[in-house]
């Protein structure tokens, strides 16, 4: 069982210590641009398993997607936690916006 906090600090450690034959130090060595084509690449496959009965493939898809995902944020220096920290913001904003129906409705 690997969760996406370990996936990320799998990924950083390939990214401070390459080794050789790594498909992630291949598109670390690639760049940003090889990266974000993956992330759109499985992007799209994603949507593509989601209108698809197989739920196999939407799973085996959204873990591609997040494998790469995890790539880019670790190539711009984005951490997990920065991640945690807005989504715990936006926890905050979104039970405000439950007492206030007319924000909740824009
Ligand atoms: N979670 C993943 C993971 N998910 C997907 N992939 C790889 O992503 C690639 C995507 O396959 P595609 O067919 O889309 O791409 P491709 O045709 O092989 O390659 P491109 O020419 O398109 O770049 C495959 O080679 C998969 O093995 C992953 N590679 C590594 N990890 C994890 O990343 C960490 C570091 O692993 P290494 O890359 O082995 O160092 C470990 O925790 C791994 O478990």
């Amino acid at each position: 069982m690997q969760d996406l906090d370990e996936l990320y600090a799998s990924i950083l450690k390939r990214k401070q210590a390459p080794k050789a034959g790594s498909y992630t130090d291949y598109l670390f060595d690639k760049g940003l641009d090889k990266i974000l084509k993956k992330v759109g690449e499985e992007s799209t496959e994603v949507i593509v398993a989601a209108k698809n009965p197989k739920r196999d493939e939407l799973i085996y898809e959204t873990a591609d997607l997040l494998y790469h995902l995890t790539v880019l944020l670790v190539e711009k220096q984005v951490s997990m936690d920065d991640i945690k920290a807005e989504l715990a913001k936006r926890e905050g904003l979104l039970s405000k916006t439950q007492d206030r129906p007319e924000i909740k409705d824009l």
